[in-house]
């Protein structure tokens, strides 16, 4: 586990540890340039022998600042480095106007523009120090010209390496809250000139417009940012590596696993924190839902996965198996009487009830032993769902604890019309699971276009959508986000060294949401689902990974087991 920082956070610590006197902000800039350089050479073996040759382009703030510090240390390893500078000295801020005169002593300091910039050979390393964590608003054309034409140098004479290009702390334009690239409109991409452009993730996807700016690997200091981990691939980042520069004592100590995070900050879902195994006993160990020596199959509990009519029952199915793969100790699908034949057919350990409508769930549910109750894929959109979800919530029993419903697809399409209804009867331990369009459907203002127009990252997205709803949701996608009521928020991000692409697969859904009521099914389940919520999305991908490219949805609970033994259960 980690804890991801919004720019305003990291800030924070910085002016902390500045203001306790342990450290000055000059140290932490020198710092910083040399966890970058050491970083480039981790990365890059083949530049930390010899000679080679740099680009920097520095920017008018402190990520211009650790620029200066990176050419100075490059240069004295006897690299040929070329400067540029968006803006003028004497504008710097103090520190980086330190870094300046120190790298001024040794080379030129050149004003910034694309015809400079694209003068030359191509050089080994091209170091993006233009904006970090003070990026405010869309970047001047004059950056992503000067970028670009760095980049598209020709290669000097026999020279055939590429130009890796290391970003300092984030890929210029990336919004460290929001994820969002705060790029200038460019003309390969559509909208006049002058105006605002931000890239949003879904036209990042496409091959036709390719992100102007963007990393090999970036270099981020003392803890991720909330926009390294929000977005879909190709990340601008590239690789993210996280460098320590002395801040450690100067932070508050992260929130336990366990429990949910606080609300100050975002949790990163994971088991490794920058390539540290965490021991297997401490994470996810508590929240899993395994069998103790000795205990009944009622101590994991009773899921109950609500099926739709004839034909449609094959999510509800799979929910179920992953239900009972991921640990309850017994699961039970319900469907109306006439897709009770087919269901029999396709059912072993599972057991099968018949149910005819909100009234005998409500009369279903007087057993206690149900613990949890997923209900949703392939129910069908309409009122009688929608009167499943009210029957499936009212009858939450008081003790020991209110039973779990875990809520997805057509439960959630099904109040469309009337979100609020919903809201009404929803209580702390039901979890909600749209993809981004059945959240758009509930909460509209939050849906992707509206936040991104107001600047509002995902996570906060998510976080007004849990206080509304009075529950945890959980916002799908590669950047899954997590929140519950009281502003407890992470993010499970299937990217980087966890990308799991062939996750986006029918049916992968309702695998999670089986998951989830899995999990909560037991009565030893914390009363929060939050960090039982995080523990399914993290074991989502890791049977995704583990399985690998040709995954369909049934494989997800099948791939469990041997998630189990990875983990030394
Ligand atoms: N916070 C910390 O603890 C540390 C920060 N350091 C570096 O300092 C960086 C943050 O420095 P700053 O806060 O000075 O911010 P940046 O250097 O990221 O950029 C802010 C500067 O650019 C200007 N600016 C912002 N958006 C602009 C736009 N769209 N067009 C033109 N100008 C724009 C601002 O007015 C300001 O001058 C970090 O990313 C990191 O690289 C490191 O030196 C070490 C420690
Ligand atoms: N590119 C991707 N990388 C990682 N996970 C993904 C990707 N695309 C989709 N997913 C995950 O796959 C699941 C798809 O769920 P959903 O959209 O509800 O599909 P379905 O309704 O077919 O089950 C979600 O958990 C989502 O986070
Ligand atoms: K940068």
């Amino acid at each position: 586990m980690a804890e991801l920082l919004t720019s305003a956070q990291m800030r924070a610590v910085e002016q902390a540890a500045i203001a306790s006197g342990s450290s000055s902000g000059l140290t932490l800039m020198e710092r910083a340039g040399r966890a970058v350089v050491d970083a480039v050479f981790t990365e890059w073996p083949d530049l930390a022998e010899g000679r080679h040759r740099a680009v920097v382009l520095c920017g008018p703030g402190n990520n211009g600042g650790d620029g200066f510090v990176i050419a100075r240390r490059l240069a004295v390893r006897g690299w040929q480095v070329e400067l540029f500078l968006l803006g003028d000295p004497d504008k710097l801020p103090p520190d980086a106007r330190r870094m300046h005169d120190l790298w001024a002593a040794m080379g030129p300091v050149r004003g910034l523009a694309p015809e400079s910039a694209g003068a030359g050979a191509r050089p080994d390393l091209l170091v993006d120090a233009l904006f970090g964590t003070g990026l405010s608003r869309p970047i001047p054309e004059a950056a992503v010209g000067a970028f670009r034409a760095v980049r598209e140098r020709k290669a000097g004479g026999l020279r055939t390496s590429p130009c890796r290009v290391v970003a300092v702390d984030s890929p210029s334009g990336l919004d460290c809250d929001s994820g969002e690239m705060l790029l200038p409109a460019l003309p390969q991409t559509a909208g006049r000139a002058g105006d605002v452009q931000s890239v949003a993730p879904a036209a990042r996807m496409s091959p036709d417009v390719p992100l102007p700016i963007s990393a090999d690997l970036t270099v981020t200091f003392h803890k991720p940012k909330l926009g390294h981990y929000l977005g879909h691939p190709p990340m601008p980042s590239g690789k993210l590596a996280v460098a320590d520069i002395g801040l450690a004592d100067w932070d508050r100590p992260e929130t336990l696993a366990s429990q949910p995070p606080s609300a100050e900050r975002v949790r990163l879902v994971g088991r490794i924190q920058h390539g540290a195994p965490m021991p297997g006993r401490m994470w996810p160990g508590p929240l899993l839902n395994v069998p103790g020596p000795g205990l009944h199959k009622y101590a994991r509990g009773h899921a109950l996965v609500l099926a739709g009519g004839p034909g449609r029952g094959g999510a509800a199915r799979l929910a179920a198996r992953a239900a009972l793969r991921v640990g309850a100790g017994l699961v039970t699908v319900a469907c109306p009487p006439e897709a009770q034949a087919e269901n029999a057919a396709r059912l072993d350990a599972i057991m099968l009830r018949p149910l005819a409508d909100a009234e005998a769930l409500a009369e279903m549910l007087t057993d206690r032993r149900l613990s949890a109750v997923c209900l949703g894929p392939g129910l069908g959109v309409g009122a009688a769902t929608a009167a499943l979800v009210a029957a499936a919530c009212a009858s939450a029993p008081r003790a020991p604890a209110p039973r779990a419903v875990v809520l997805d697809a057509d439960a959630l399409t099904s109040f469309a019309d009337d979100p609020d209804a919903l809201f009404a009867d929803l209580h702390a331990r039901c979890v909600l699971t749209p993809h981004e369009g059945e959240f758009a459907r509930l909460f509209p203002d939050l849906a992707a276009p509206a936040r991104r127009a107001r600047g509002q990252s995902k996570v906060e997205a998510c976080r007004a959508a849990a206080a509304r709803a009075g529950c945890t949701v959980l916002l799908k996608g590669p950047d899954t986000v997590i929140a519950s009521p009281g502003g407890a928020a992470s993010i499970h991000a299937a990217l980087y060294d966890r990308a799991a692409p062939w996750l986006g697969t029918a049916g992968a859904g309702d695998v999670l949401a089986g998951m989830i009521a899995g999990l909560l099914a037991s009565p030893q389940a914390f009363a929060s689902p939050h960090p039982h919520v995080e523990v399914a999305a993290w074991l989502h991908v890791e049977a995704a990974r583990t399985f690998g490219p040709g995954l369909i949805a049934e494989d997800l609970p099948e791939t469990l087991p041997r998630v189990f033994r990875d983990l030394g259960l």
